[in-house]
């Protein structure tokens, strides 16, 4: 592989050494985004494996890569990403790790706030918008900067799907996935385009039908994604590792990008909650002010989808219940 031009002045931390954690940091060394990478993990020999593993292939970028001695090492860091926390097993839904994530977050995200109280927090770890927000508010951090990866993920195999069923190059397919990063998301269909193009106008004028089965299903995979890979593998790494650099890339570039991640706001009158809607991406965080015009449809959605996020906050909240 070439070597490539100096990563600008840019440190980001990883809070959580697994799977995720370590895909990400792969990707994030050979995007070139970073001058420094910190892997930080209760389970420190793994970090030291997986950091000698990586300088390795920090030889072909120019990133260094090295292992947390502990929260101090925040300090400074541009962004940090929270991968840590249990994942899925097979059947579990995102939300069923609530209450063990959201101890977790307690203790993990109040470290990091004291350590780098300037950073922007991109968080992974699921259930992603209820883990979003409870970071928010224990770091006392401005929304915009805590972000959650979201439906990030979602909208690139929603794109994915609609460029196979079509045969057109994903890039190319305009279509988002919006709410919670879980079984309540939302295809917006209303505003789906491909080469500038609505849908069933894309159809026409290509001669092809609009076919509704072939549509449902495309949302079905796009939401069934992750339960069909952990059937299979035990865990999705690949996917989350670029869509977080993706993430990362418009912060670091200061570029405006926009990408449908999850943030804390107010929507269809519901909220304070975490979920995703687009948002413009910059060197000051997430912001808000991408318009969309929704339909009926996937506004009532979008509400049904703000509430069933609240209601697994409260119920991580209040352990009792
Ligand atoms: N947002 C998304 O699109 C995706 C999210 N995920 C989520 O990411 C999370 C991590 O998944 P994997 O990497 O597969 O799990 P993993 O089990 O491979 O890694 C989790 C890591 O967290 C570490 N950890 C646990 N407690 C910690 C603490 N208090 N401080 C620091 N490190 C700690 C563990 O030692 C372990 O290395 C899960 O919640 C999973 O559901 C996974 C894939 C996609
Ligand atoms: C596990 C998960 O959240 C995903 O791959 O979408």
């Amino acid at each position: 592989m070439p070597l490539q031009s100096e990563p600008p002045n840019v440190k980001i931390v990883i809070v959580g050494a697994g799977s995720v954690g370590v895909t990400t940091a792969y990707a994030l060394l050979l995007s070139n985004l970073a001058s420094e990478i910190v892997l930080l993990d209760i389970d420190t020999t793994r970090a030291e494996g997986e950091v000698i593993d990586l300088s390795h292939a920090a030889h072909f970028a120019h990133a260094k890569v090295r292992v947390a001695r502990g929260y101090e090492d925040c300090a400074g860091a541009t962004i940090v990403i929270i991968t840590a926390g249990v994942n899925q097993k097979p059947g579990q839904t995102r939300l069923d790790l609530v209450k063990t994530n959201y101890r977790l977050f307690e203790s993990v995200v109040p470290q990091v706030a004291r350590h780098a109280p300037d950073t922007i927090l991109l968080v992974a770890t699921n259930p992603v918008d209820v883990l979003t927000q409870a970071a928010q508010d224990l770091s006392g951090f401005p929304t915009e900067r805590v972000i959650g990866s979201g439906t990030a993920m979602d909208t690139t195999r929603f794109r994915h799907e609609l460029g196979r069923h079509y045969r057109v190059n994903p890039r190319n397919v305009h279509a988002v996935i919006i709410g919670e990063h879980g079984d309540s998301q939302i295809p917006v269909w209303s505003l789906a385009s491909i080469a500038g193009m609505r849908l069933r106008d894309y159809c026409r004028q290509a001669g092809v039908e609009y076919d509704e089965a072939a549509m449902d299903a495309v949302a079905q995979r796009t939401r069934g994604a992750a339960y069909e890979i952990i059937k299979r593998k035990g865990k999705t790494n690949y996917g989350v590792a670029s869509v977080l650099v993706g993430i990362v890339e418009p912060i670091v570039k200061n570029n405006d990008a926009i990408v449908t991640v999850s943030r804390v706001g107010i929507y269809e009158g519901v909220g304070p909650v975490a979920l995703s809607m687009p948002c413009k991406l910059n060197n000051s965080g997430a912001h808000m002010d991408v318009p969309l015009m929704l339909d009926d449809v996937e506004r009532e959605g979008l509400r049904k989808s703000a509430e069933s996020i609240l209601e697994a906050l409260n119920s991580a909240r209040n352990p009792e219940s």
